[in-house]
């Protein structure tokens, strides 16, 4: 059985430059892999509605952080088979945000913690409603805001279809999201939490080892 690893960080963090880090060494040390990114742009029909939400393209609805938590979920349930095949047949499974997207964002977007109502309803709706697997490790990228911030305006310069959404552009919003992510990664929630210096240089062949030690 393959070990499920999620990369959680903030918007701009570097997630997908970590993963195609990590896809490189792990396969270089001849390990499989796949890797999936959620929201599933493309893919998913709830990931779609979803983007056309951040743009401020479905009316009110982005102002409902409940709404929009079912359809990250959706899309999500709609990959859980798929997630559960990869494992079968892979020794990695990576995924750029998971559940703790939803946990941290939602939260920061109503102003809780890692302890609030919604962290607690999240795990309810997605793990034991929706069943969706738990991963082995979670990997908080972790970066300052101002730093996150400025990685996101880059990559908006360099990438005209990559324009800053409603939540890419709530500094405030980023700050509160950082400090959830902290709390999670501090309590382990749903499943351990490893921290990476995101400023730092990542040894991308030493970070998933521990997985693969008996
Ligand atoms: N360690 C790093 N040092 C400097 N720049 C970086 C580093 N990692 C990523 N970047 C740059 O920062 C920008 C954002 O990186 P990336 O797309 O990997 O972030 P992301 O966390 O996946 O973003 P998002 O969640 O918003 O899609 C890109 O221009 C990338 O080249
Ligand atoms: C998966 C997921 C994402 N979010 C937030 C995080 C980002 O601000 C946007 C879009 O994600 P992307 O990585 O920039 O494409 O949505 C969230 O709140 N909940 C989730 O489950």
């Amino acid at each position: 059985m393959g070990k499920l690893v999620v990369i959680e960080g903030l918007d701009g963090a570097g997630k997908r430059t970590l993963a195609n880090g990590l896809i490189a060494a792990l396969e270089a040390d001849g390990r499989t892999v796949t890797s999936h990114a959620f929201p599933r742009y493309g893919i998913s029909v709830h990931a779609d509605l979803v983007r056309d939400a951040l743009y401020g393209n479905i009316g009110d609805l982005s102002d409902s952080v409940y709404g929009m938590a079912v359809l990250y979920a959706l899309d999500r349930r709609g990959a859980a088979d798929e997630i559960r095949k990869d494992l079968g047949e892979h020794d990695v499974v990576l995924l750029d945000r998971y559940v703790a997207s939803s946990a941290a964002y939602s939260a920061a977007r109503l102003h809780q913690d890692e302890h609030g109502e919604f962290v607690r309803w999240v795990r309810e709706l997605e793990v034991e409603r929706f069943g969706l697997p738990v991963p082995d490790l979670h990997l908080l990228l972790r970066v300052p805001v101002e730093v996150a911030a400025e990685r996101a305006a880059r990559r908006e310069r360099d990438d005209a279809s990559r324009a800053r959404d409603i939540y890419e552009s709530d500094g405030g919003l980023q700050a509160r999201c950082g400090a959830v992510y902290d709390g999670l990664a501090n309590i382990n929630w749903l499943a351990p939490w490893q921290v990476v210096d995101g400023r730092s240089k990542v040894n991308f062949h030493s970070l998933l080892e521990p997985l693969f030690t008996p």
